[in-house]
């Protein structure tokens, strides 16, 4: 029956309007549903009223304003449209809003599914106009006023950062969008259904409002079905949400919000401001919470302020030291981290990520408290939450998302993985193979990354091609890759013929259908370094055994780290090993015991070797004075009367002598290094009595005369009857300077951190924290093992930065080869260089040169000029002579400091023109701590900006694609 005239309710008369339902704005507990009043017009049948009654008009229903569907294409085009976005009203069980939003007019949004059970649809076209206060009721309760937003793939609730959904442009293109014919253009907030703040990005400032049902995924997904068709809307059921909260947590800038002010597809995206959070805004009903947000799309935190700012306060900077929400990514400072995160029940996550599942690249970080946290509370309160943070329900990995060999696992074979002795280390969701047999480990379509526990009852059979590799040559039914098969080949294992071996979790191997155990894969100790080259795993037992060469390279640093990789190469006696053991010095990479004893025999052995090389010398010189002698008795008595005295200035004493012709005897046939340190206790007492022999001591002031010396013999000679003493322990200066430490191998490997800078006040510690946030491996190769035209360079394909030595003095030095042909070692350099950033793996990649041994250079220069090298022919460097002289008194030594920047001009000019790309140049004095520090931190930064600008270019456009998206 059609009303004549109807009388409103007195309490809800001044805001009837257009309101179809009323709320009465009763006594605080009852249902909105139940609060709804309405009056019913009756045919008046008293006596004559003397005054005017007041009418009510018929409303034609025709006339009442409807929202129509719009295809989307007709949307694009007129833009200016505001778009509503279908609303489902949420009805609380047994809970009145807590709070109703600020709304400058209360017919603003319309929904094309009204599915509460206030409103009820109008058909399949037609929307109707809701008051919005209904959205309140679906709050879902965490608002804080933290930056997060819902994946798009996933985003079915808005959480903190109210981002319209991405795939809000997606449905706009695909379905019927509804105009809100009485839509508001000055609403003082955009309100989701789940009662959060929705920024419509691909509209911008259309007031959009995403049906976002809270209950359970499958009714999520009824909404979710209804949202993509409107006139479905009878069909949804009333949502419920779980949790409530205050509008008033959130407020958008009106400026966003104008349309006039803001072009309806700006590209600038709206600012969305909140105030802190209240405490009695976030009502939480834990026993429906965990069910219903572990299911939910991670929220992502997008940085609202600027680059390294907080993202609650927008203050600070990179430089300050800031906590991370493991769920989405927001960084706190110190002063707002308790108020976004709260009590922190499950662990470090915002107020609004609790409940939802953590982010998987910091699963690593589970349990490790920051020294923010550590500062911020108790010793007591720190374990608490980190405790909390790693064994609470919705931080757990996901047992079905973890599949090996194919197998989904369930709850207990996780347990089983993950409980085993030893464990793969960063364990995510993913897809996994597990050779049981010989324990190695790795990710689908990988190579092994580690060797776990053997023998686990966990996933199905390994497949073939589980590594994808393309080898033909089997372990364990796996085919493995080619670094597996390189490793093999360096191990000495015989793989011709594609064999397919059993390898057991020993590191025993045999040939399939052979029962003969045919070797050790492990008991090789280059192998050990091989795999730390090659980025394979070697057993976990092993891994501080014997590794002579590795210098650190297993040293356990936190494995979720990234490693950056840095390869020193150089020409003979560049001074790569110099630079290397520098590295080792300067970032604390410890020898180990066997490491410190085979250097000492190496010490001892060089040693013996340069005393050999001047007892050689003095032999010579002996004889010269024996032949000058003969000379001038020829002269001064002819004739055979003549006696001559046979004793010279290098004679030394027959016991001397002896020594002398063993010690050359020995070091002729090879054998030097072999008989230490068995001859250390036997010989130390000659070597003293040599050094204080008159003869040696003759010879050794003429040391210039004698090659074969090296310039390093000096510092040790000097202290040979100390170094000759079974109780000699070299000292870090002597590893330096001592010869043929890291080149037994030709490969040396460490691993380390650069330290953090020096402690600045305002400076906090994210720039320290960065620091350590990445480890670094130095890998260090001799030219000669690199194999024939630098084949095996392959092996290090995965580096980031090449370092290339050149020994600035090689200008004027020349090497003989075996056919006789002398050859200049800087153009052998040269050579080397090119082709090392012309060989196909390293294209692209950064180089950075080090010119070493500067401190050599001027001397060098004053004697020969940079001429003599065919390449620097034109060297004319321009030196005042005042210049000269006063710089040569503060030790500046301008012509080196000039030839320095010619090199490196000639080398600079050389790389653009094979490569089109930009090449560093360090200057190093390898002896000197400093400058090798400098050049290292160097080759950090290099990277550093490389990594910056990838990252600025991907910034770059993925803004573009958002505003693209927006358009
Ligand atoms: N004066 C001076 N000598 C250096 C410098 N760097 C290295 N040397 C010396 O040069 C010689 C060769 O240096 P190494 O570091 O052994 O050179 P390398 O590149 O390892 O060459 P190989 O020994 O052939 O592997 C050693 O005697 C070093 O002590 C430097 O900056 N200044
Ligand atoms: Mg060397």
């Amino acid at each position: 029956m059609e009303p004549r005239s109807s009388f409103p309710h007195p309490s809800s008369r001044p805001s009837l309007g257009k309101r179809h339902q009323v709320n009465n704005g009763g006594d605080g507990d009852d249902d909105d549903a139940h609060n709804v009043e309405y009056s019913f017009a009756i045919e008046y049948s008293g006596p004559p009223v003397g005054y005017d009654i007041p009418r009510a008009v018929p409303i034609a229903v025709d006339e009442i304003p409807v929202a129509a569907p719009v295809a989307s294409s007709s949307l694009l085009k007129d833009s200016s449209l505001p778009v509503i976005q279908p609303i489902k009203k949420s009805t609380p069980v047994g809970r009145k809003p807590s709070r109703e939003p600020k709304l400058s007019s209360e017919s603003s949004i319309s929904s094309s599914s009204l599915t509460g059970s206030g409103a009820s649809s109008t058909g399949p076209n037609m929307s109707r106009v809701v008051p919005t206060q209904v959205d309140s009721n679906g709050a879902s309760g965490r608002l804080t006023g933290n930056y997060c937003k819902v994946k798009s793939s996933e985003g079915r609730r808005s959480s903190g950062r109210l981002k319209s959904l991405d795939s809000q442009c997606n449905s706009c293109e695909s379905l019927d969008c509804v105009i809100g014919v009485e839509s508001t253009p000055k609403l003082s907030g955009l309100i989701g259904a789940s009662g959060k703040l929705e920024r419509p990005d691909c509209h911008d400032n259309m007031h959009l409002s995403v049906e976002l049902p809270d209950d359970n995924r499958g009714e999520a997904d009824v909404g979710f079905q209804d949202y993509m068709n409107p006139g479905n809307s009878e069909s949804t059921g009333s949502g419920s949400s779980s949790h409530a909260v205050s509008s008033e947590a959130f407020s958008s800038k009106e400026e966003d919000l104008n349309e006039e002010e803001t072009p309806c597809h700006a590209k600038r995206p709206s600012v969305v401001t909140f105030r802190d959070p209240d405490p009695s805004d976030v009502v939480l009903e834990e026993s429906e919470y965990s069910e219903v947000e572990s299911n939910q799309a991670r929220p992502q935190a997008e940085r609202p302020g600027k680059k390294g700012s907080c993202y609650r306060c927008l203050k600070g900077n990179r430089f300050i030291e800031k906590e991370v929400c493991i769920v989405c990514g927001a960084k706190y400072c110190f002063n707002c981290l308790l108020r976004a995160m709260g009590s922190m029940p499950e662990g470090r996550k915002c107020v609004t990520c609790i409940g939802f599942s953590i982010d998987d690249a910091k699963r690593g970080t589970l349990g490790k408290a920051s020294r923010m946290l550590r500062r911020l509370l108790t010793e007591m309160e720190v374990k608490h939450i980190m405790g909390s943070e790693i064994s609470c329900p919705a931080n757990q990995l996901p047992p079905e998302r973890v599949s090996v060999n194919g197998e989904a696992l369930s709850g207990e074979k996780l347990h089983i993985l993950q409980s085993c002795p030893n464990p793969p280390k960063k364990l995510n969701p993913g897809h996994y193979w597990y050779d049981r047999v010989s324990g190695f480990w790795g990710k689908v379509g990988q190579k092994p990354c580690q060797i776990i526990s053997p023998q686990l009852n966990v996933g199905g059979q390994i497949d073939r091609k589980a590594s994808n590799g393309n080898t033909d040559i089997l372990i364990n039914n796996r085919e493995i890759t080619k670094k597996e098969l390189l490793m093999l080949k360096l191990a000495r294992v015989p793989c011709e013929g594609k064999p397919h071996f059993w390898l057991s979790a020993d590191g025993s191997y045999q040939e399939e259908g052979m029962k003969q155990i045919k070797g050790h894969i492990w008991s090789n100790s280059t192998i050990k370094l091989v795999c730390a080259l090659l980025s394979l795993p070697t057993p976990p037992d092993s891994v501080d055994s014997g590794g002579d060469e590795l210098n650190g390279a297993n040293r356990s640093y936190p494995e979720h780290k990234a490693l950056c990789k840095f390869l020193l190469l150089g020409d003979t006696k560049s001074g790569t090993s110099t630079i290397y053991k520098q590295a080792k010095l300067l970032f604390n990479v410890p020898f180990s015991e066997d490491e410190r004893q085979n250097i000492k025999v190496m010490i001892q052995s060089n040693l013996y070797r340069y005393i050999g090389i001047v007892l050689e010398g003095r032999e010579q010189f002996e004889e010269e004075c024996m032949i000058e002698r003969r000379k001038k008795l020829v002269i001064d008595q002819p004739g055979p009367s003549g006696q001559m005295d046979e004793k010279t200035l290098y004679s030394i004493s027959p016991q001397l002598k002896a020594f002398s012709d063993w010690l050359l005897k020995v070091m002729a046939s090879g054998n030097l290094e072999v008989i230490f340190p068995a001859a250390t206790r036997e010989y130390a007492p000659f070597v003293e009595e040599l050094s204080k022999d008159a003869a040696f001591q003759a010879t050794y002031l003429r040391r210039n005369e004698l090659d074969m010396l090296p310039s390093v013999a000096t510092y040790f000679l000097e202290r040979a009857v100390e170094i000759s003493r079974t109780t000699y322990e070299p000292s870090d200066l002597d590893i330096l300077y001592a010869e043929g430490i890291t080149s037994s191998h030709g490969l040396s490997c460490m691993e380390f951190l650069f330290p953090k800078p020096p402690h600045q006040s305002s400076i906090e510690s994210e720039y320290q924290n960065y620091d350590s946030s990445l480890r670094h491996q130095l890998i260090r190769v001799h030219p000669r093992n690199l194999g024939e035209n630098c084949k095996w360079l392959e092996m290090f394909e995965d580096v980031d930065i090449v370092l290339f030595c050149v020994s600035l003095t090689d200008y004027d030095e020349f090497f003989e080869d075996k056919n006789g042909v002398l050859t200049n070692k800087m153009l052998a350099s040269r050579q080397l260089f090119e082709k090392i950033i012309t060989h196909p793996t390293f294209k692209d990649k950064t180089f950075l040169l080090l010119l070493n041994k500067f401190d050599m250079l001027e001397e060098k220069l004053e004697q020969s000029p940079l001429t003599k090298c065919e390449w620097f022919r034109d060297f004319n460097p321009v030196i005042s002579h005042n210049y000269h002289n006063g710089s040569r008194r503060n030790n500046n030594a301008p012509r080196a400091q000039y030839a320095f920047h010619y090199i490196a001009l000639q080398f600079k000019r050389l790389f653009n023109s094979l490569t089109d790309h930009k090449l560093f140049v360090s200057l190093v004095t390898g002896l000197e701590q400093e400058t090798v520090d400098e050049a290292l931190r160097y080759a950090r930064e290099i990277l550093n900006w490389d990594e910056e600008q990838c990252n600025y270019t991907n910034n770059e456009s993925s803004y573009d694609f958002e505003a693209s998206s927006s358009s």
